[in-house]
């Protein structure tokens, strides 16, 4: 069975997810990353895409000692499973991912990922075929769920929330729009992608709910179903 996907990002009041040269950018304050902390320990997986890494060279890691114990108590690994989106196999083997905590890393890549670069990851994290050309979401869902992840986490970027949205692959959306502007035409917004050209393509969403934290807003939609 499919995992539930639940994608959380944190954007600026104007949609932008970092600045115009993809630099990392705090958006959330220190309750809301404990809040994403939290939503990194009770799912099984977290996912990226590759131009993440290359940008943050994101560990995608549980940082707080409390949570990471809560899961060991629950017979959980501490770590829940770290999955990269990566159709060529461009994932550096020293990233702090690979450096940074325990548990299983999983590479999506493509058939025609260069078999060098495959094999290097390989030493490293699980690396899984998926797609010709380039990762195919449907394939990687459905792969997570024979492997028993049953709820997943997407963090991003960009371009990778694209692709779930709009090919309808989530169940939930949780946006965090922080108290700032970034600006900038290139920078990330919380979606980016080809972007729908008529009303009927638009992914519709359900509002479930607004929260304040920090000095920002949590928004939670579900999918709306057709
Ligand atoms: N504020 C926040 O909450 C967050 C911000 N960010 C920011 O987002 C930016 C990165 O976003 P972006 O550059 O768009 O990169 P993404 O992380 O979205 O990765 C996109 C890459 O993933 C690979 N990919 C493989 N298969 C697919 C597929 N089916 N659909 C989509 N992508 C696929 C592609 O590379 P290839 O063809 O080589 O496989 C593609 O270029 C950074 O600046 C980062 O800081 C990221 C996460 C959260
Ligand atoms: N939720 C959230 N709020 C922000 O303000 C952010 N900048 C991000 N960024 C995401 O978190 C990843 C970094 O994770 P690690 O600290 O390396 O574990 C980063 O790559 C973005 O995915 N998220």
């Amino acid at each position: 069975m499919r995992p539930y996907v639940i994608i959380n990002a944190a954007m600026s009041a104007d949609g932008k997810i970092s600045t115009k040269e993809h630099r990392q950018t705090k958006i959330s304050g220190d309750q809301d990353f404990a809040r994403v902390d939290r939503l990194r320990a009770d799912c099984d997986a977290v996912m990226v895409g590759i131009g993440t890494i290359l940008a943050d060279d994101s560990s995608l890691r549980l940082k707080n000692p409390d949570l990471i114990a809560e899961r060991t108590a629950a017979g959980k690994t501490e770590q829940p499973m770290r999955v990269v989106i990566d159709s060529r196999a461009r994932m550096p083997p020293d990233g702090d991912m690979f450096k940074k905590g325990t548990g299983q890393r999983v590479i999506f890549v493509a058939e025609t990922a260069p078999p060098d670069r495959v094999a290097a990851l390989a030493e490293k994290a699980t690396v899984i075929s998926a797609g010709t050309d380039k990762v195919d979401l449907t394939l990687v869902l459905d792969k997570l769920g024979e492997m028993g992840v049953k709820k997943l986490m997407v963090e991003g970027g960009a371009t990778l929330l694209w692709s779930f949205t709009s090919q309808k692959l989530f169940d939930e959306i949780r946006i965090y729009v922080g108290a700032l502007i970034i600006g900038g035409t290139d920078a990330p917004t919380f979606v980016d992608g080809s972007g729908f050209t008529r009303a009927e393509g638009f992914t519709r969403l359900a509002l479930k709910n607004v929260e304040k934290i920090d000095d920002g807003l949590l928004i939670t939609w579900h999918k709306k179903e057709e």
